[in-house]
């Protein structure tokens, strides 16, 4: 499979009043045509900062310092934002974002919504617009009455499948899900996973999809990819993270034996000990060393790269590899 984007040493950081936060400190992963690539990782470890900056949009205060973003053999970082705009935003990457759904203009109806985000990627004439619109407004299994209804009108998942078509009417070849399900019923949540992969087939997508849940993602993504605290920490297959052998990286072992089991009774939740670094000032060595119960002496002093153990399983751990 080849590659559709590939990001090398990506660090964005927020020039807050109170310091630097480095949200994504070197962080370096490809995503292949055609596979979904699931990224975990707790709370403010740098999930929607990665997204949005795949997308040159970091949220204010932050800024792309340095590293490369390569679509299509493109390297876009240098771009400028009128090329970003007409060329690569919506039209090659797009995002479904956090919380999309319950931020639609209420006074907006849907096709104004859809008709606007167009129009300001692509020239086109709104007759035809509206066509493209009409068409993956019945892809995502929606109606065309739809487009003259207003968004207090429509139910949740209603709203996810409007923001989804939103995502994929200028054919992009990667989609970033940010959490595309987490505001919904668990049967929506269903429907809309369904709807996903069926999209992704019939369109050849490659996705990023962003959540908390592990189930889920176990569900949907050929690799998963953990992040704690701005760095990659694991990159595996499914089978690698979730099957019989298990995870390598001890905060991955321990985001898993803190999910809970339907079938399984336990009398306590395992967790993981601590909360997150503050990123204004991440601890020296392994940004995971303060919580982990296997950390040495090396692990607070030098940083663990990012290395390939077996095929395609990455662990950045100095117990996991000899040094
Ligand atoms: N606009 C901002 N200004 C300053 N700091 C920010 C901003 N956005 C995010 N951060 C900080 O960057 C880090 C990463 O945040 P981010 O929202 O990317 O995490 P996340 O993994 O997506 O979290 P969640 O799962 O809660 O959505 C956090 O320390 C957060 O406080």
């Amino acid at each position: 499979m080849s590659e559709v984007l590939t990001v090398n040493n990506l660090k964005l950081y927020y020039f807050t009043r109170k310091g630097v936060v480095k949200a994504l400190d070197d962080v370096s992963f490809s995503l292949k045509e055609g596979e979904t690539l699931g990224l975990v990782g707790e709370s403010g470890c740098g999930k929607t900062t990665l997204g949005m900056g795949l997308l040159r949009m970091p949220s204010p205060p932050g800024k792309i310092v340095d590293g490369e973003i390569i679509i299509d053999n493109e390297n876009i970082i240098h771009l400028k934002e009128n090329e970003l705009r007409k060329r690569i935003r919506w039209n090659k990457i797009s995002m479904i974002f956090q919380g999309a759904m319950n931020s639609l203009t209420p006074v907006y109806n849907i096709k104004k919504q859809m008709l606007e985000t167009l129009l300001n990627h692509r020239e086109m004439e709104e007759e035809q617009t509206l066509e493209i619109i009409k068409k993956y407004i019945n892809y995502v299994g929606l109606s065309e009455d739809v487009l003259k209804r207003y968004p207090h009108e429509l139910s949740g998942g209603m709203k996810q499948r409007v923001v989804i078509a939103t995502a994929l009417f200028l054919e992009p070849k990667i989609v970033i899900a940010d959490e595309p399900t987490t505001a919904l019923d668990v049967v929506v949540q269903a429907q809309i996973i369904n709807l996903l992969k069926k999209l992704k087939h019939d369109l050849n997508l490659s996705f990023i999809f962003i959540t908390h849940d592990l189930a889920t993602e176990a569900e949907v993504a050929d690799r998963i990819m953990v992040m704690y605290a701005g760095k990659i920490a694991e990159i595996g297959t499914n089978d690698q993270i979730y099957g019989k052998q298990g995870p390598s990286h001890p905060y991955t072992k321990g985001l898993l034996g803190a999910t809970p089991k339907l079938r399984e009774k336990v009398e306590e939740l395992a967790f993981i000990p601590g909360t997150p670094p503050d990123l204004l000032n991440p601890p020296t060595g392994c940004r995971f060393h303060e919580r982990c119960p296997v950390a040495f002496d090396k692990c607070i002093l030098n940083e663990p790269p990012l290395k390939e153990i077996e095929p395609e399983h990455f662990v950045a751990c100095w117990r996991c590899y000899d040094e």
